[in-house]
């Protein structure tokens, strides 16, 4: 309720500063001289996003699926100067990192939880805040990004601007030693592959993703946004490498490059790292420290099995089913031509993804191959096992055995006791239907 004041709080003041605005059109790009502040936003040009407004409200407005490349004109916004005290009380610093602050705070006009990014001015410069308040601001409108409102302003010491408040937090924190369940690594996925379809589809390349930069909205991560815009830049023009994020996030191709070389922005590098972040979520770790296969092991073994050269799967991918694997080669290729599109994933929705895990907790428990095992994964669902029922019986009670669960069992003492409980589950339940074979081990 809050956060819809604001943003209506936002409109008025959006419309009552209209008459003044002096926007004007320097050879086709509009240029904004109004500031966008909490007391005199923006232009026309400006809407506050409708991203968790109701369908129904008039100040709703659907993603601009073609806006004529119109979001790629980043307007010279005037930020007024002012202090956070004015009109925020600061409630709590909830991250902070080399170039910005992340307050929580509350605005006394309108009584609002928000979330202000305080960027240091002395380490940007005005343009590159403005690049990633435009995107942020013009990108809210999907359901997995982020909302900016339409209030930017600078400090003494920051530029700022505000944005909805993740009450979980970001996704790094959420994941635990283990990773999550499949079915949350499944719903995360979908929707951040959504996010980044949609700022593919605008040409737009994020470029810095990972888990820090995933914001969680519902304990069940039914609800997810992609955030942190700094690093967005348009496909096909010439960058550096995003400075100081993990190595582990960046492509190999980028890694190869000598000190200050340029290469071409283009959306693979998303979802090279959409691989790692999906990597990332299931195990609770990246899988590999770099991509380069000369200085990292990890990275060299997949690469080989990438490629083909071995049939072996690398130890650390051993709990996927085959049909993930398939979808990891396909964004983990070292090969850009042969890397797929960020929605990739979907097709892979209905697959199982991972077969050696034994709980179903939040948390799970993953079962590690114990060195006898180092070969291949124990895979314990029998359609899409690579090995014969007998291997599977002696891995399976090799596996029991290293637990400490290879008490000899009666077959017969089983077979009774099952046919006891499925007398009293189901009266009706036909006998030469299901057979017990699968226990006769
Ligand atoms: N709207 C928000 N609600 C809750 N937490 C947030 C929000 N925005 C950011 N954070 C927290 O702040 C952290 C840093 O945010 P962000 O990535 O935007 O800053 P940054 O300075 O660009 O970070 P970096 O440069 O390290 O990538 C996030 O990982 C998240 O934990």
């Amino acid at each position: 309720m809050g956060s819809i004041l604001f943003r209506l709080w936002a409109i008025v003041f959006r419309n009552s500063n209209n008459n003044s605005s002096t926007c004007t059109n320097h050879n086709n790009q509009k240029r904004c001289s109004t500031p966008l502040t909490p007391t005199s936003t923006s232009t026309g040009r400006l809407e506050v996003p409708g991203a968790s407004v109701s369908r129904r409200s008039s100040i709703y407005k659907k993603p601009d699926k073609n806006d004529g490349g119109q979001i790629h004109m980043i307007p010279d916004v005037e930020l007024p100067l002012m202090t956070f005290a004015d009109q925020y009380n600061i409630e709590k610093t909830l991250a902070e990192g080399c170039f910005a602050k992340i307050l929580l705070c509350r605005h006394r006009p309108t009584n609002t939880t928000v979330v202000l990014k305080a960027v240091h001015a002395e380490l940007t410069t005005i343009k590159e805040f403005q690049k990633e308040f435009h995107y942020n601001y013009e990108l809210s409108h999907h359901h997995h990004i982020l909302s900016a409102y339409a209030v930017a302003f600078q400090t003494m010491d920051y530029y700022v601007f505000a944005m909805e408040h993740a009450p979980y937090g970001d996704l790094a924190s959420n994941i635990g030693p283990n990773g999550l369940h499949e079915t949350a690594c499944k719903l995360i996925a979908e929707q951040l592959s959504s996010a980044l379809g949609f700022m593919h589809s605008k040409n737009l390349v994020h470029r810095d993703l990972k888990v820090e930069n995933v914001l969680v909205f519902t304990p069940d991560f039914t609800r997810v946004k992609l955030c942190d815009f700094g690093a967005t830049t348009k496909k096909g023009l010439l960058v550096h490498k995003v400075k100081h994020t993990w190595t582990s996030c960046v492509p190999p191709e980028q890694l190869e490059l000598i000190k200050n070389e340029r290469f071409q922005c283009l959306p693979i590098s998303d979802s090279w790292q959409f691989g790692i972040l999906l990597y990332n979520i299931l195990t609770g770790n990246p899988p590999w420290l770099s991509a380069d296969w000369v200085k990292d092991p990890a990275y060299a073994n997949f690469m080989k099995y990438e490629q083909r050269k071995t049939t072996k799967v690398p130890e650390n991918f051993r709990r996927f089913s085959p049909r993930l694997m398939r979808c990891f080669r396909k964004y983990l290729t070292h090969d850009t031509e042969e890397r797929c599109k960020i929605t990739e994933v979907n097709k892979y929705m209905k697959d199982r993804w991972v077969e050696c895990r034994i709980s179903a907790s939040k948390s799970a428990t993953l079962i590690s191959p114990t060195p006898q095992d180092q070969d291949s994964c124990i895979y314990l669902n029998q359609r899409e096992g690579r090995l014969s029922g007998d291997e599977n019986k002696l891995r399976f009670k090799r596996m029991m055995s290293s637990y400490g669960l290879d008490v000899p069992i009666d077959q017969g003492m089983v077979r009774k006791r099952v046919w006891d409980w499925l007398s009293t589950c189901d009266a009706s339940f036909d006998p030469e239907v299901e057979s017990l074979h699968a226990l006769e081990m």
